[in-house]
């Protein structure tokens, strides 16, 4: 929060008009499948600097926002904001996401699975061998993706959304096979990322995890959004889990 002393200048509308939009906005935002709605009317703000937890249980409709965050699924009805902006493929460039599981190249190595990215993207073999860095990866030389452990998997799959230092990072169920160093290493990542005044949206059955990472909290039951706002409001004394399983219930009562 900017605050001004009394001796210090006075906030105009200007300096207020000057506030970065939205990371994030959708409005309404729906998705059915044939004819059997998923999400519904789904409304998210994701604020810059901040980390975005998203909860809900299986099946609730968190994966498919996320992939319509993200343009990989076409919303059956609203609409979707990324940087103030209506949604566009070029805003795209600005966001790294790992959605379902990483997507690898088998045959390669974690370098090169990288530099694929890196060539797309028109960027240096600088970015892969710091995001190999960042995510603990370096010395993993010539084996092939496909040897890895799930954990090592995940983390290349973290450092293929990395690249490119994204203002926003998407990530659905980051800490699946982490081991306690991955996950440590995840934590100092998002809160790297927020610092840097970027935005991070994480979904997770973790609610631990989240609760160490999340400035705010969406909830999702059902497809509707049940909750949104600061981790404290969903969880004033703290008690994530309890505050989870309060809020999904007094909706199934
Ligand atoms: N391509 C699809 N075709 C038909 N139904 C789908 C499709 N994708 C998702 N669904 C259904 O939409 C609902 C929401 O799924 P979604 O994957 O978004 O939930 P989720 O909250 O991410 O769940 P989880 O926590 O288990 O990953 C589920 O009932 C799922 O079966």
């Amino acid at each position: 929060m900017t605050t001004t002393s009394s001796h210090g200048p006075a906030q105009t509308p200007a300096d207020r008009h000057a506030a970065p939009p939205l990371t994030v906005e959708t409005t309404g935002l729906s998705r059915a499948f044939r004819g059997r709605a998923v999400v519904r009317d789904v409304s998210l703000r994701v604020r810059p600097g901040r980390t975005y937890g998203l909860l809900g249980p299986n099946g609730a409709g968190k994966s498919t926002t996320l992939k319509m965050l993200l343009g990989l699924l076409a919303p059956s009805a609203g609409r979707v904001q990324l940087f103030g902006e209506p949604f566009s493929r070029a805003a795209l460039r600005r966001v790294g996401a790992s959605i379902e599981g990483p997507s690898l190249y088998g045959h390669l190595s974690a370098r090169q699975n990288l530099r694929v990215h890196t060539l797309l993207l028109g960027l240096g073999d600088e970015h892969a061998e710091r995001a190999l860095e960042q995510v603990g990866l370096t010395g993993t030389g010539r084996a092939r993706a496909r040897s890895f452990s799930t954990g090592m998997k995940g983390r290349l799959a973290l450092a293929t959304a990395l690249l490119g230092d994204p203002d926003l990072l998407v990530l659905d169920e980051p800490q699946n096979g982490l081991d306690p160093e991955g996950i440590a290493a995840l934590r100092q990542l998002v809160s790297q990322r927020t610092s840097d005044g970027g935005s991070v949206v994480v979904s997770s059955h973790l609610l631990a995890e989240v609760a160490h990472v999340a400035d705010d909290i969406g909830l999702i039951v059902d497809g509707r959004l049940l909750f949104q706002g600061t981790a404290e409001e969903f969880a004033p004394d703290g008690d994530l889990e309890r505050a989870y399983f309060t809020r999904t219930s007094e909706r199934a009562a």
